[in-house]
């Protein structure tokens, strides 16, 4: 996968947005985002079913009018279902060799790792990139891990030389420096753009950050 999708990489479900998750998607799409992952999940998310399927299908439609890949989190069915570019799997979700299976070939699959031993597997068993983290602590995810800090980052990116490397959890503007100087290659934020009272600009100023390590 090329390193450039990675740079603003933007996740959202319908209980991270304060206003219509589509005009917010709409405008980081506007603000210059680089990836987008659906993530339907935690107190008060659609359980599945056909409003999700057709919120999915919505997400997909906005991410294919500005190029941008749209990948779902978890769901591998509603993924192949909505013909998504892709999914983003954890440790607890199906593996990497069963989505090959049944995936199409050019999918691109995410894995996330907490340690370099995480790491180390999901780079050996073929991802595409890697989602390191929590790097601070975050309100967002109920059952987030402790976080690793630039330091665990650091560590990992030592562990796995050139495998792409998105950096995740309670990241926010002035944290993207020195992440991107402890080996990330990006960035994954929901509430730092979702929250945000303008997300359009929030995703703008973040690209531009992350700028300076791709051009
Ligand atoms: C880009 C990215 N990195 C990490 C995660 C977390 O995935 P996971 O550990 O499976 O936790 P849930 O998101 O499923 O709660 C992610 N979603 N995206
Ligand atoms: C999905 C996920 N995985 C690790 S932390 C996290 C939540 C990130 O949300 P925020 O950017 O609001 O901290
Ligand atoms: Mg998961």
């Amino acid at each position: 996968m090329d390193n450039k999708y990675l740079q603003v990489y933007f996740i959202l479900g319908s209980n991270n947005a304060t206003q219509d998750p589509l005009e917010i998607l709409e405008q980081a799409l506007k603000g210059g985002i680089t990836c987008f992952q659906f993530r339907e999940k935690g107190t008060n998310a659609l359980m599945g079913g056909e409003t999700k399927k057709q919120l999915a299908i919505q997400m997909r439609d906005l991410c294919r009018f500005y190029d941008v890949p749209f990948l779902i989190n978890d769901d591998v069915d509603l993924a192949l279902e909505v013909d998504a570019d892709g999914v983003h799997v954890g440790q607890d979700d199906m593996s990497i060799l069963e989505i090959r299976k049944i995936c199409p070939a050019d999918w691109i699959i995410g894995v996330s790792a907490t340690n370099k031993e995480e790491a180390l597997q999901a780079k050996a068993e073929g991802a595409d990139y890697i989602g390191v983290g929590p790097i601070y602590s975050t309100n967002t995810k109920e059952d987030a891990k402790q976080p690793i800090g630039e330091k665990g980052l650091l560590e990992i990116r030592e562990a796995l030389s050139s495998i792409p490397i998105v950096a995740i959890g309670g990241i926010r503007l002035g944290h993207v420096m020195q992440l991107m100087k402890s080996g990330a290659n990006g960035v994954s934020v929901i509430s730092a753009i979702s929250h945000a009272l303008n997300p359009e600009q929030t995703a703008k100023v973040f690209l531009s950050h992350t700028n300076y390590f791709f051009l």
